[in-house]
């Protein structure tokens, strides 16, 4: 049995131009050793959340920003036809991968409580709002984060830490689609501004150069109207195997 990788496709009436990530197929996994009852699975399980579209909590510079770049996003017209564009949205769910290794039942291995940090709080706009899009073309990730009041440091402000976790993950996305998974080895920050609580930030990453498995990739956080500088930041990831990750290896 072979693992898969497959584009992820996703839309949604809160428009969503297009999407595209890489996950893991899990159609063709074993089934897991307790299945629902047939004819239960369809319609008794909602499909996963994809915390990456607009929501209620968005401010007027977190939707501006994002029909900035989802105007730019390529989408399936109604004739069915693909029509691109330069940028793509990518969708975000709070679990990882239910299968990875092509045999072994992964639920076994990973808590079934585990969620993505950036992902576990339901009181939306209280933490991190945000969504990524990517070019190809350029080679350019961007991110665009609204900063909730629970991510409070400085009075007012938002943590470093919650800045950095940011920053790590346009990155480490961006590094994880020029060279697959990769950790982060080194993150070097510069805080240059402090970031007002509620604000919306835009982060611009780029991957300066790949050497054997190492991908050094920067980044920059700007006001939304990029007149502030926030954060530069340099980084270095490393490619691994999953499976050196499952393992402890
Ligand atoms: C895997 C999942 C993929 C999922 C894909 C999802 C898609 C996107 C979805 C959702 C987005 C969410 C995105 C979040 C992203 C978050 C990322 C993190 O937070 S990662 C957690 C924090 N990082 C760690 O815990 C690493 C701990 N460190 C290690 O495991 C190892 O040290 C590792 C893997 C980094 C390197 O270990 P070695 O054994 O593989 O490799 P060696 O031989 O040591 O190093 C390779 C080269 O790198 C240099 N190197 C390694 N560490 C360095 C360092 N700190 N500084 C400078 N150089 C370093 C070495 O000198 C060597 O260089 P020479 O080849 O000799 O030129």
């Amino acid at each position: 049995m072979t693992r898969s990788i497959l584009p992820l496709t996703g839309r949604s009436l809160r428009a969503p131009k297009s999407s595209c990530v890489f996950i893991y197929d899990d159609s063709k996994a074993p089934p897991p050793p307790f299945s629902a009852p047939q004819g239960l699975a369809s319609g008794f399980f909602s499909k996963p959340r994809d915390f990456s579209l607009p929501n209620s909590s968005w401010g007027p510079e977190m939707m501006r920003l994002y029909e900035q770049y989802n105007s730019q996003c390529g989408e399936e017209t109604e004739g069915g036809e693909n029509r691109e564009g330069p940028w793509k949205r990518l969708p975000s769910y709070n679990r990882f991968l239910k299968y990875a290794t092509g045999g072994v039942y992964l639920s076994r291995m990973i808590h079934k409580k585990a969620r993505l940090f950036t992902r576990n709080n339901r009181d939306q706009g209280a933490t991190f709002e945000y969504v990524l899009f990517f070019n190809s073309e350029e080679d350019k990730c961007v991110g665009v984060f609204q900063a909730g009041h629970l991510l409070e440091g400085p009075p007012g402000h938002v943590h470093g830490g919650a800045i950095a976790t940011m920053i790590d993950t346009v990155i480490g996305t961006h590094a994880t689609i020029a060279c697959g998974p990769v950790l982060t080895a080194n993150l070097n920050i510069n805080y240059r501004r402090p970031i007002p609580l509620g604000n919306t930030v835009l982060l611009e990453s780029s991957v300066d150069k790949k050497e054997g498995k190492k991908v050094f990739v920067t980044c920059k956080m700007t006001s939304s109207d990029g007149s502030k500088l926030h954060t530069d930041s340099t980084a270095l990831f490393v490619s691994i195997k999953v499976s050196q990750l499952l393992l402890g290896s």
